[in-house]
């Protein structure tokens, strides 16, 4: 299964930078993409995305923006030019927060290319993403702008504690389609949905699923989970795995436990 080992990603939530790093450093010749969430975002600031990017990996920059159109919009802009290679937003945020996001990601991206070309002055400077494999390495591409559905710790239960009465598949259908209509590239789902996701978009979708957990590994906080593989099999294009792999003894062996037992 080594070919999936390029739809892993590897969630990075520790608030230490080094740490980070180490676990980076260990890992990029299993992984090409690590995930930098609030905690590590919040200890390091944007600069940690330049620092995986130099080690020849890729950020999922998951901050999961979710606020009025205008400040998320913002909160995009930025979020362009750190070089991640993907980031996401609440689909619960809505149409109009969401049409503003894909209209910002576009024209600052655009911007930043403009300002690389000859003659504007600020080649070099702008910090685009880079792809792992190493004849794509530094490919400039625009980000993968992604929304999440329904986050994965909750269940039906808890939606109807917020007065949500779709069960967690139907809602998080409902708002992969909201999300798919204002542009966006795809979905933070668990992988639970894959299937109901694809029947109702389609593949041309990127979908990102954490809630994955090997049979041997406990689910902790999350709540719709399935196995590496299930989820794979389901036709998820990338996987995130924290803890199963991060706060294992050895991690490199975790994730070769994970590819080689399902
Ligand atoms: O619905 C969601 C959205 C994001 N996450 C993030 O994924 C990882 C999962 O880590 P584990 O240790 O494998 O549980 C974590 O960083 C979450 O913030 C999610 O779990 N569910």
């Amino acid at each position: 299964m080594s070919h999936d080992l390029d739809r892993i990603i590897i969630a990075l939530d520790t608030p230490d930078e080094q740490k980070a790093l180490d676990l980076v450093k260990l890992l990029r010749y299993k992984v090409s993409t690590f995930k930098v969430g609030l905690e590590l975002f919040c200890s390091t600031g944007p600069s940690i995305v330049k620092k995986i990017n130099d080690e020849g990996c890729r950020v999922f920059l998951d901050l999961k923006f979710h606020d009025i159109p205008n400040t998320v919009a913002g909160a995009v802009r930025a979020a362009t030019s750190t070089g991640a290679f993907m980031f996401n937003i609440h689909a619960s945020g809505g149409r109009e927060m969401m049409r503003q996001a894909k209209e910002a990601i576009d024209k600052t991206y655009d911007e930043m290319q403009r300002a690389k070309e000859p003659g504007r002055g600020l080649q070099g400077t702008s910090n685009v993403s880079i792809i792992h494999s190493p004849d794509k390495l530094n490919t400039v591409h625009k980000p993968l702008l992604i929304a999440v559905t329904v986050l994965t710790s909750l269940d039906d239960q808890d939606l109807k504690d917020i007065n949500i009465t779709k069960s967690t598949l139907d809602q998080a259908v409902a708002l992969a389609c909201l999300a798919k209509e204002c542009g966006l590239d795809g979905v933070v789902a668990s992988p639970k949905e894959i299937s109901a996701i694809r029947k109702a978009i389609g593949k041309d979708f990127v979908i990102v699923t954490p809630g994955v957990r090997p049979s041997w590994a406990a689910a902790s906080d999350q709540k719709r989970v399935m196995t590496p593989a299930q989820a794979l099999e389901a036709g998820a294009d990338y996987i995130v795995i924290g803890r199963p792999v991060t706060a294992a003894p050895d991690p490199l062996e975790a994730i070769d436990k994970i590819f080689s037992l399902q």
